[in-house]
């Protein structure tokens, strides 16, 4: 199947790349000729702008935006939407709120445009071990697409099945799934992702506790001195809590005990807040998900007004006096 892609970052060029290994034929387009050239060299079809990629698709076309969420993938697909006919489909990939996705598949829908969002988790590694996807949109045109989010899904691989599920593995068991309709894919991947700022945020806080068990506060005899790296290996070891992220964070630890090279400032790019948002709209309590949101938040500033306020005040009733620098 031949499908236009545009954004060949860390993504979107695995993604053509993966698309590429597996017999699909790509034009691809990006505001960097060297990510094309790049993509080219591998085998795909260069774009030199949107037209041109789009001049370059068999019709009924399917154009995949792999960017960051707002803007650039607004504009993209606004201009998209001009160059594009009836019957021709949008797909984006990247983590947009689900509700520009909802608004904008009405929109193009008046122009005979079909929108498909897919939630796609797999980051750099997805080249190599397969995208997991989380798709919304019609299902005929989800069903169309197929052969593409086949190829791009890391397939059954070694995981077992679960019990019950037998004959033929369906989308799930390969690593997609038509979630419902438009927004329903990103807003599967928005709660995906609440849920690693949680897992996250939970190592981190272990690792944390294990770390300063060596910590000069405490009574010498009080104090062990705990080897972070073999701890997080001998937990990827059969342990209850043995996951992607734990190796990612063995890896990391391995590599510089003390994590010296980051700040420990942590970015967010949103999912988390609208997973929030979303359970306040539900009334649904998300305690750990909430708490793990405002972590990343605290992460940013060392001691806040707040912080200060609370000092002032206790200071105040009792005068008590500050934690020594
Ligand atoms: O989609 C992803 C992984 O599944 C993103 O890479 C990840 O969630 C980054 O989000 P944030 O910047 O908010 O930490």
């Amino acid at each position: 199947m031949q499908i236009g892609i545009v954004g060949l970052g860390r993504m979107g060029g695995g993604i053509a790349k993966r698309l590429m290994d597996h017999g699909h034929s790509t034009v691809v387009y990006d505001q960097a000729e060297k990510a094309v050239a790049d993509i080219v060299s591998a085998g795909a079809t260069g774009g030199s702008s949107l037209q041109d990629m789009v001049s370059k698709l068999d019709k009924p076309r399917a154009v995949w935006v792999m960017l960051p969420a707002g803007e650039i993938t607004e504009t993209t697909i606004e201009t998209l939407s001009g160059l594009l006919e009836a019957g021709d489909t949008i797909i984006d990939g990247g983590n947009t709120f689900y509700k520009d996705d909802m608004r904008r598949a009405k929109a193009l829908e008046a122009k005979g445009l079909h929108y498909v969002d897919v939630g796609t988790s797999g980051g750099v590694w997805g080249l190599e071990r397969g995208f997991c996807m989380m798709i919304g949109g019609p299902k005929e045109q989800v069903d169309r697409l197929d052969p593409i989010f086949d190829a791009l899904a890391p397939g059954v691989g070694t995981i077992a099945r679960t019990t019950g599920r037998d004959g033929e593995p369906t989308r799930p068991e390969k690593g997609y799934i038509h979630a419902g309709p438009a927004g329903a894919g990103h807003f599967v991947k928005m709660v995906h992702n609440g849920i690693e700022y949680g897992i996250m945020a939970a190592y981190a806080e272990g690792f944390d506790v294990l770390k300063t068990k060596n910590g000069a506060h405490l009574p010498e005899d009080q104090r062990f001195e705990l080897n972070m790296p073999d701890i997080a290996e001998v937990w990827r070891r059969g342990s209850v809590i043995s996951s992607w992220l734990l190796d990612l964070a063995a890896d990391a630890l391995y590599d510089n005990h003390d994590l010296t090279q980051y700040t420990g400032k942590v970015a967010d790019s949103g999912e988390g807040q609208w997973t929030i948002d979303a359970a306040m709209e539900e009334a649904v309590p998300a305690y750990v998900l909430s708490a793990a949101l405002f972590a990343r938040y605290r992460s940013r500033s060392d001691n806040t007004f707040g912080d200060k306020l609370l000092s002032a005040m206790r200071h105040g009733f009792g005068g008590h006096v500050e934690m020594p620098q």
